[in-house]
């Protein structure tokens, strides 16, 4: 977020005016809530039906008394009739009202209904998606994505299609109604409408360009402010708040002259929109009069042709609204069916291969792997190496050297570009990518930890994690006395990222956790966080169990573990220039050599 004009331009997603392919996609999701959709329909009609019926009693409650009371002395007949009008019409005014309230309430059910499933399949679908996906993509945009986009959607099916079509219906029926009434005062009216029509559509254009820069720069200050909260201590210890402020009010700022442009358009708009209104109004007075002097029109009948403009005229004026929502929501499915049509890359095969049943340790073996994250920027040049059942591989290197590329290869958080990763004999990528990564046990540098309770970070819902094999694994991990401190113990609750953990505490309840589980290949990336020595033991014996008779890359910054380490690959610039164990490699004197003399002379 460095520029004014950074905003992400797959938000600014053009559509066309109507997109059936599109429409029809999103009426899948409509489909399992049909009932509700013609619940929303049903009610509107019978809404439309009682505002007709009402401008009828209008006209009979005017001309009805009128005409048994003229040239009467009696006025009693004319009063009684006169009674019965405005009875049917309170009648009619209490069936309209309790009708709108499940207008507001089936049409906001059914747009609800339809977002929680589309809401749900989006958020599974992203949690499937695998890094690549992610690297390219600013959380903030997903959440907008996930959030606001979808909410447009909902709007679509309640205040957009729904209401749009059914706006059509009583334009047409209304339209007849007023010639059945009186053609040359109807033909008036129908003449003066399209100005009505040109305003609302005029300002359909700008208020669509003018809304969609408000979403643009709206993802855009969401997107920095997930990046400000999540990097806060960064933000605090480099006293940057006051040019994370200076930015945050400059999008802020950006935002606000998009919102003002809209605020500008609907201010010039319902003036013109009104004055546009008036011109039919007053054609229609002046039509009207003069048809009820030359007695071609009733006074009732004036009244309800009154009436029946005013519903005429509503539908005209929200056109350019509905048509800005349906086309705010097809931008707005665009952007969501794009979330939903990436296809995760790594994947399980069709027919995975069989691989060992879990309760035995894998040889894994790497053969020349190379790998880039993006085009042209190779980050693993030919690295082969293997770890035999059991043994332990530690991986030293300087930072960028590749290392936590490995970890990831092997977890297929990312797949290879060329060369093969063998697991028992059998590339990863042919085997069940669960089954598989249900087999490994992940503690990495800064573990998270989601909030809930310690016992719920710690199970995971894994199947097979019992309150025995917890325990155990607690006090393997050196974690049980942590945990015992804590208020409510294993039910202690654990805030947002674990952020009131240490980071030794974190990764000691890190390898609880995988052992819990009691997995058959270990992926330890050791914290390299300075810590007291007594926690400093306690990690030593925690990783030490950890370890113990399984297969284990590790990613080591301890003296200990690498001592212990079956091999070490010492890696630069994606190769490994080194390998052997902590004796060999002391002997050659190379960059290991020298490396250790760095990093742990002071120390060991
Ligand atoms: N998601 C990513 N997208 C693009 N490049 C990446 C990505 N992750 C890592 N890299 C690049 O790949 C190279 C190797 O990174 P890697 O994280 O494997 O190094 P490392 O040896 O584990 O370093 P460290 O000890 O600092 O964790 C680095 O140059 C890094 O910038």
């Amino acid at each position: 977020m460095s520029s004014a004009d950074d905003i992400d331009h797959s938000e600014l997603v053009a559509t066309k005016a109507w997109d059936s392919s599109l429409f029809k996609r999103l009426f899948r999701y409509v489909r399992p809530h049909k009932p509700l959709f013609f619940a929303s329909f049903a009610v509107l009609l019978l809404l439309f039906a009682g505002e007709l019926l009402g401008t009828r009693i209008w006209r009979g409650a005017i001309d009805g008394p009128i005409k048994d009371a003229a040239g009467q002395a009696d006025k009693s007949p004319y009063l009684s009739e006169l009674y019965l009008w405005v009875g049917g019409y309170l009648a009619l005014i209490v069936f309209t009202t309790v009708l709108r309230y499940f207008e507001t309430a089936t049409l906001t059910k059914t747009g609800q209904a339809i977002v929680h499933d589309l809401r749900s399949a989006v958020f599974r679908h992203i949690q499937r998606l695998d890094l690549g996906f992610f690297d390219k993509r600013p959380t903030g945009s997903l959440v907008t994505r996930v959030t606001t986009d979808i909410e447009n959607l909902s709007e679509m099916f309640t205040s957009g299609v729904i209401v749009l079509l059914f706006d059509l219906i009583k334009v047409v029926v209304v339209l007849a109604i007023l010639f059945t009434i009186n053609v040359k005062l109807a033909l008036i009216t129908v003449a003066t409408t399209p100005i009505l029509i040109a305003v609302s559509l005029s300002f359909r254009g700008g208020a669509r360009r003018a809304h969609r820069e408000v979403r643009a720069r709206l993802a855009k200050l969401n997107g920095y402010l997930q990046e400000v909260l999540n990097g806060i201590r960064v933000v605090q210890v480099f006293r940057r708040e006051e040019r994370v402020g200076q930015r945050f009010d400059e999008a802020l700022r950006e935002y606000f002259i998009a919102n003002k442009k809209t605020i500008f358009l609907f201010a010039l708009f319902f003036p013109a929109m009104s004055f546009a209104v008036y011109i039919i109004q007053g054609a229609a007075l002046w039509a009207g009069v003069r048809a009820i002097v030359d007695v071609n029109l009733t006074y009732g009948e004036f009244v309800q042709f009154w009436l029946l403009l005013n519903m005429l005229v509503r539908p005209i004026r929200e056109l350019g609204e509905r048509y800005n929502i349906l086309q705010s929501a097809f931008a707005s499915a665009e952007r969501v069916f794009q979330v939903l049509d990436t296809k995760p890359e790594v994947v399980s095969p069709a027919r995975p291969r069989a691989i060992a049943a879990a309760g035995t340790s894998p040889h894994v073996v790497f053969e020349d792997v190379h790998f880039r994250y993006v085009k042209d920027t190779p980050v693993l040049k030919g690295v082969s190496f293997e770890i035999p059942p059991g043994k332990t591989v530690a991986v030293v290197g300087a930072t960028g050297a590749g290392k936590s590329t490995l970890v990831n290869l092997l977890l297929r958080y990312y797949d290879v570009s060329s060369g093969r990763i063998l697991l028992d004999g059998e590339d990863v990528r042919e085997v069940d990518l669960e089954s598989m990564r249900s087999r490994f046990g992940l503690v990495l540098q800064e573990d998270f930890l989601f909030a809930g309770t310690v016992r719920d970070n710690l199970v995971m819902e894994r199947e097979g994690v019992t309150e025995g094999s917890l325990e155990t694994a607690l006090e393997a991990a050196q974690a049980l006395d942590l945990v015992e401190r804590m208020d409510g113990g294993l039910d202690a609750e654990v805030a947002e990222r674990g952020s009131t953990f240490s980071t030794g505490e974190r990764q000691l309840l890190a390898m609880a956790r995988a052992l819990a589980a009691n997995p058959d290949l270990v992926i330890l990336d050791e914290a390299t966080a300075a810590v007291d020595s007594a926690t400093e033991h306690k990690i030593e014996r925690a990783t030490a169990r950890l370890l113990a008779g399984r297969s284990a890359l590790v990613i080591a910054h301890r003296l200990s573990t690498i001592r212990d380490a079956d091999e070490i690959l010492v890696m630069a610039r994606g190769e490994i220039r080194e390998r052997g164990t902590h004796a060999e490699l002391l002997a050659q004197d190379g960059l290991y050599a020298k490396l250790h003399a760095l990093q742990f002379t002071g120390a060991a």
